[in-house]
């Protein structure tokens, strides 16, 4: 009987394939890293070809270690890097340039001139989110209007748009499939999150042809089949949500209220709004949480962009690391009469600032600063950035200060010091679960519970299992000294760079 469940993670720096069990349980995995393309500051690009072999090599290596038969998978579940951008031509197959990513601030410019022309509230209204590079709408517009003949080829039908899980999916199918499930669409601006489809005013608006759509799907849904030679077995694609959806379920964040933060590159707050999407009045995101059944489950969320990216900037760009567990011991012997304060807006700011062209600074530097005190800074501003988005979110939620408990997970909550700084700021606890791999743990739900082989949402969150909690220990005036200093620290960058109306 077929047991096991694939789940593919395709992320911003690898790709991961797990294998798990008919217990959730993981039995082999195996990850691969990507190139990362960077051809002029601001720009950021992916291969999709190097996707696409990354995905197929980890996958095959994942069923290999497993020692299992590729028919014994009852299905796949595949979660992604959101945003990401690819167009391909739909006979050969061949993407027309690189995949631009999430991060790539390219069409900043295109942003402001939307929103100096007032359409901000109008797309707010619709999708839910802001007018901002980070989502895939001017990223598509950008390749049409910058690859040769591409508008004219997209104009009639000869060109495919889709985010990883929809390249993926078009993929692994041999071209059968065209879909992408409600998370991902939820990220385009094109999308409508309150009457779940395509709109119309916002495909004129972004200029983008109907054509180059994907159809899309309620998470759990029998997405396609795979090619048979791909694995040996044709196997069906039960589950797909972007990861962020993926981590919110992993956690079983299914009650209205409950808050996940997943900290990789980046870090993504997601809060369970039920089946109300609520609109920010402190520029957090709504979104699509996941959509089961036909029924929405709508969120909160807020995205920042630079989290693990910058224990990778001490690693690569300062050499002062060797790896990122080095970090926390680092920020332990910082001297604590020095308050070095980063701004990381490596790629500008996100929310709750939404700030594109803003780039990083650092501030308070002595000279007795030195790398323990950059590694704690580099951590700490992870911390400050999630309390920018508790503040809006309580704000938001109408919640009272202490009653958050935050479910984390991602790379970075292995730092034990991060997490402990975390609960500080935030002066509330935070629960770290058992399986960090909560994204794909998500991913392999929606697939094994489409194939009948995982309990319901209330036996699944019965499954999570809590591994360690930590609990605030900062005095208060210390806790909103350093809170003001990184405020302040924000102010001045956004105020010495951001270019003026
Ligand atoms: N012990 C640690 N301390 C601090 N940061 C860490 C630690 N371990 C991993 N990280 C950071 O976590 C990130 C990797 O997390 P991951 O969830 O794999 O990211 P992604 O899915 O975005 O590729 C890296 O940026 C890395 O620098
Ligand atoms: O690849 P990650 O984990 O950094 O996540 C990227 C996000 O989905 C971007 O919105």
């Amino acid at each position: 009987m077929a047991s096991y469940i694939l789940a593919i993670d395709q992320g911003t720096t690898s790709s991961r394939s797990i294998i798990f069990d008919e217990t959730l349980g993981v039995t082999a995995s195996d990850q691969r890293e990507f190139t990362q393309h960077f051809p002029a500051s601001g720009m950021v690009e992916h291969d999709a070809e190097d996707i696409w072999d990354s995905v197929v090599a980890t996958a095959r290596n994942a069923i290999g270690k497993a020692q299992i038969e590729p028919a014994s998978i009852a299905g796949i579940g595949i979660t992604n890097q959101r945003e990401t951008t690819v167009v391909w031509d739909r006979k050969t197959g061949k993407p027309i340039h690189r995949a631009i990513v999430w991060q790539d601030r390219r069409t900043s410019g295109d942003c402001a001139r939307l929103q100096k022309e007032g359409h901000e509230a109008l797309v707010a209204a619709k999708t839910g989110l802001l007018l901002d590079p980070y989502f895939s709408a001017t990223k598509i517009r950008w390749l049409l209007d910058h690859v040769e003949g591409a508008r004219g080829k997209a104009e009639s039908g000869d060109l495919l748009f889709g985010t990883i899980d929809c390249y993926l999916l078009w993929r692994l199918t041999d071209g059968a499939c065209h879909r992408t499930d409600a998370t991902n669409a939820a990220r385009t601006l094109l999308y409508n999150i309150h009457d779940n489809c395509w709109d119309e005013e916002l495909l004129a608006l972004f200029d983008i042809p109907r054509a180059m759509l994907p159809t899309v799907e309620d998470c759990a849904f029998e997405f396609g089949f795979t090619a048979k030679e791909l694995f040996g077995a044709s196997i069906p694609v039960l589950g797909m949500a972007g990861d962020q959806h993926a981590a919110t379920i992993g956690q079983a964040c299914f009650a209205p209220g409950m808050v996940k933060s997943t900290y990789g590159t980046g870090c993504f707050m997601v809060l369970n709004t039920g089946t109300r999407a609520i609109r920010s009045e402190n520029r957090l995101l709504t979104t699509i949480a996941y959509r089961l059944d036909g029924e929405t489950t709508y969120a909160l969320e807020g995205a920042i962009f630079i989290a693990g990216a910058a224990v990778q900037w001490l690693r690569d760009g300062l050499g002062i690391i060797k790896n990122a567990g080095e970090t926390g011991p680092l920020a332990d012997a910082a001297d604590a009469s020095q308050e070095v304060v980063l701004v990381p807006a490596f790629a500008g700011l996100g929310a709750p600032y939404w700030e594109p062209e803003v780039r990083g600074a650092i501030f308070g530097l002595t000279r007795n600063s030195g790398p323990a005190e950059f590694a704690r800074a580099a951590l700490e501003a992870v911390c400050y950035q999630t309390r920018d988005l508790v503040e809006a979110m309580r704000a938001d939620w109408g919640r009272s200060d202490g009653d958050v408990t935050l479910r984390v997970d991602g790379g970075m909550v292995a730092s034990d010091w991060t997490m402990q700084f975390l609960a500080d700021i935030l002066d509330a606890p935070i629960d770290r679960p058992t399986i960090l791999e909560t994204t794909a743990v998500g991913a392999a739900w929606l697939a094994g519970m489409k194939a009948g082989l995982y309990p319901g949402k209330d036996g699944f969150a019965e499954i999570w299992q809590l591994q360690r909690r930590f609990e605030p220990a900062m005095q208060e005036a210390d806790r909103e000294r350093k809170y003001a200093n990184w405020q302040r620290a924000v102010q001045s960058a956004i105020a010495q760079q951001a270019p003026r109306a």
